[in-house]
Parts: structure tokens; C-alpha cells; sequence
């Protein structure tokens, strides 16, 4: 893309990148505020209120961004307003923290509210959120958000992500992450080293971009930022993997034994995984940092969501990777708000058909 250019969904992305810093700075505040309580020794475990108020705050504002500036769009959204409307004292006290938090954000970022409009009572808040009631489909343009994507992370001080897409006729065709809490280098033990935040966009046909999540007002064009690649490491002994967090969510013992038929040894092995909440690790593998996400299901009842997947999946088709389900089959993002797909793998194009054959063993034995 040359200086100057016009790419297709400039606007698309222009709005989706103002929506989703202003909610990444509303939930690194709550995310910072959990991580000082901790840090004073507070048991805030059974707390699950920053995460829930960061949700509806999250999904109320981008939503309201999408439907001012695309008011013919619809929205696949996580959440729903339901459980808020009520008139009990959890509901009320709850919508109260929302619209106060909300209103401070807007004051933080007011440079933004041109473009993106603001919100200011309960009502049009609960109407926002519930833009997100879409049922997705294969034709025609709608976005997939996941407000807080790994809220298990959140709730831990650890990684999670504000997740945004926009689907055309069932194929993700832009992609915005803010990933709040996430360092510049990612080490195995998630050591936070150097300045944290990072954005991250793609569109179809232009690429991935890298750019810092704080610290910069309003829009930076993607001439501005950083073109960012996937490595096509091979060797076994260059190669990092992606995985996630919870052991209930994944197959934490099938994915050790993909790693020993990859040629993984078993004295560097765990310095070569990362293990991440949320699609911060296909943002870690579109910036060059690891070249295997492997997401292996632990049971057939679970369904994974369009949401939880979308940015990230044009993220790593446009910085060199691919991404498909455990026999490698593309995801199709045309199905509802589910995926039909049985587990997520995604990897550099030159280790990505190695890595399925090996999927392909450890399952059959
Ligand atoms: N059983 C099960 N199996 C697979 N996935 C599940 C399951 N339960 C939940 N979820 C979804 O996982 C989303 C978080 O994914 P993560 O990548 O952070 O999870 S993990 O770190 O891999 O465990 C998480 O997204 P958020 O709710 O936005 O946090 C869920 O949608
Ligand atoms: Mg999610
Ligand atoms: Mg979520
Ligand atoms: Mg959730």
C-alpha cells in the first residue's frame, strides 16, 4: 500500500479502531484496578463485577459507534441487556456503575466522540447493547464483537482482548484488536516488559498492522503503522506455540502430544509455549512472536463462537499464516453465531499443513 492511498473499508476501520480504543481504555482502567487491589493482598476472587460491567460498557460503546456511522449494519455481539433491566438491587447497581464509567471514558477520549457520538442514560445504553442481537448469516455485511474476549485473564490481572470484525457474505473482511494489557515481548512466563497495549488491525487484500493501543489520540491511517508478518519457522527447535489458559476450555494433554510429533524436545518444550487468555494469541502470532495456535477441543458439546475468533482469524491470513479447524478446513464465519468447526489451528503457511497431519496422528491413537 503506497503513502497516501485509499484502501476499501477506510472509514470501517477508522470507526472500528476509535470504538475499540475508547473501550480498551475503559477496560484497562477496570483491569488496572483489579491488579492493585491485588497487588494490596484484597480477596477479590469471587468479584466478578469489574468483568461484567467492563462487558456491557464495552459492547454499549462500540455498538453505538457501529449503528451511528453503519445504521443499516447488524451486529453479532456476545452480550445482552437482559439480566441488567431488571429492578433488582444488583441490576440497578450494576447499570449504575456502567453509565457512570461510560461518561468518564467519553470525558477521557473526547476526541473521539465526533466521529463515534456519545452516550448518555440508561435506555439508549440497554438499546446499544441489544444492536448486538444479530443472528449473523452468509450474505450481506454485519460485525462480530466480543467486548472482553478471555475474561478469565481479566479477572486473573492476565491478557484479554476487545475483539471487532466485520463479515461480507460470510468471509471476515476487517479486523481490529486492542489488546490492553499486552507487552511489547510476550515471554513464556507472561513477564511484562516494556510499554503495554497493543492495537492491532487487518483488512482483506492490505495486510496486518501493528500500532500502540495508548498514549496516541484519535486515528493513526495504516501507512502509519506497523506492517507486521508472520516468520515461517519450520525448524522445531525456532518453533512457539500459542495455547490458551483454562484447562477447561482446551486439551491441554493432546496439544503436549502435537508438540512431541511436531519434533518439539521435552527439556525446551515449555519455554517454546506461551500460554495466553483470549485472541491476544493470534495477535502474538500475527506479529511474529509465535507460529502455532493450537485450540483443541476438549469435548464435542462445545461450540466455539464466530466472536471469539473472527479479528483474529483475518489478522493471521493477512500476516502470512492460516487458520482452520482440526482437519484444516477453513472456519466458516457464514453459519449463525456459531462455527460448525471441531477445534482451532492456526500456524505459519509453511509449517501449517505439517502441523494438521500431526493433529491428524495424535487423534487417531
Ligand atoms: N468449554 C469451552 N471450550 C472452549 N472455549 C470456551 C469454553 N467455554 C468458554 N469458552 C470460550 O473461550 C473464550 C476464551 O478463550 P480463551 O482463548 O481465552 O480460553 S483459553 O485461554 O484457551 O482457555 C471465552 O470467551 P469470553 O467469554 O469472551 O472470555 C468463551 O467464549
Ligand atoms: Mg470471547
Ligand atoms: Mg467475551
Ligand atoms: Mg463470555
Amino acid at each position: 500500500m503506497s503513502r497516501g492511498s485509499v484502501h476499501l473499508y477506510e472509514r470501517e476501520l477508522e470507526i472500528a479502531t476509535l470504538a475499540v480504543r475508547r473501550a480498551s481504555i475503559l477496560t484497562k482502567q477496570l483491569s488496572d484496578s483489579i491488579a492493585q487491589l491485588q497487588a494490596n493482598g484484597t480477596q477479590i476472587k469471587e468479584d466478578k463485577s469489574p468483568v461484567t460491567v467492563g462487558d456491557y460498557a464495552s459492547q454499549a460503546i462500540i455498538n453505538h459507534a457501529i449503528k451511528k456511522n453503519f445504521p443499516l449494519d447488524e451486529i453479532v455481539g456476545e452480550e445482552d441487556s437482559a439480566d441488567l433491566q431488571g429492578t433488582s438491587p444488583e441490576a440497578t447497581g450494576l447499570s449504575q456503575r456502567i453509565l457512570e464509567l461510560i461518561k468518564q471514558i467519553q470525558q477521557k477520549t473526547p476526541e473521539s466522540s465526533s466521529k463515534i457520538g456519545e452516550l448518555d442514560n440508561l435506555p439508549d445504553i440497554y438499546k446499544s447493547i441489544d444492536y448486538g442481537n444479530s443472528e449473523g448469516g452468509s450474505s450481506g455485511r454485519f460485525w462480530a464483537l466480543d467486548p472482553i474476549d478471555g475474561t478469565k485473564g481479566f479477572l486473573r490481572g492476565d491478557q484479554f482482548a476487545v475483539c471487532l470484525a466485520l463479515i461480507v457474505d460470510g468471509q471476515v473482511v476487517l479486523g481490529v484488536i486492542g489488546c490492553p494489557n499486552l507487552p511489547e515481548v510476550v515471554t513464556s512466563n507472561t513477564n511484562v516488559l516494556g510499554l503495554k497495549g497493543g492495537l492491532f488491525s487487518a483488512i482483506k487484500g492490505v495486510g496486518s498492522y501493528y500500532t500502540s493501543l495508548f498514549g496516541l489520540n484519535g486515528f493513526i491511517p495504516l501507512q502509519q503503522q506497523e506492517r507486521i508478518n508472520m516468520k515461517q519457522n519450520t525448524d522445531p527447535t525456532l518453533l512457539k506455540v500459542a495455547e490458551g489458559v483454562e484447562k477447561g476450555h482446551l486439551s491441554h494433554s493432546t496439544q503436549s502430544r502435537i508438540k512431541t510429533k511436531l519434533g518439539f524436545n521435552s527439556e525446551t518444550v515449555s519455554n517454546q509455549t506461551l500460554n495466553l487468555d483470549s485472541q491476544v494469541k493470534y495477535c502474538i502470532l500475527a506479529k511474529g512472536q509465535a507460529d502455532i495456535y493450537l485450540r483443541l477441543p476438549i469435548n464435542d458439546t462445545y461450540r466455539e463462537k464466530i466472536w471469539d475468533h473472527a479479528a483474529g482469524n483475518i489478522l493471521i491470513s493477512e500476516s502470512g499464516g492460516q487458520v482452520g479447524d482440526i482437519q484444516g478446513n477453513p472456519l466458516d464465519f457464514g453459519q449463525g453465531r456459531f462455527l460448525n468447526s471441531k477445534g482451532i489451528i492456526a500456524a505459519n503457511k509453511a509449517i501449517f499443513n505439517t502441523v494438521i497431519t500431526a493433529v491428524d496422528d495424535v487423534l487417531k491413537n
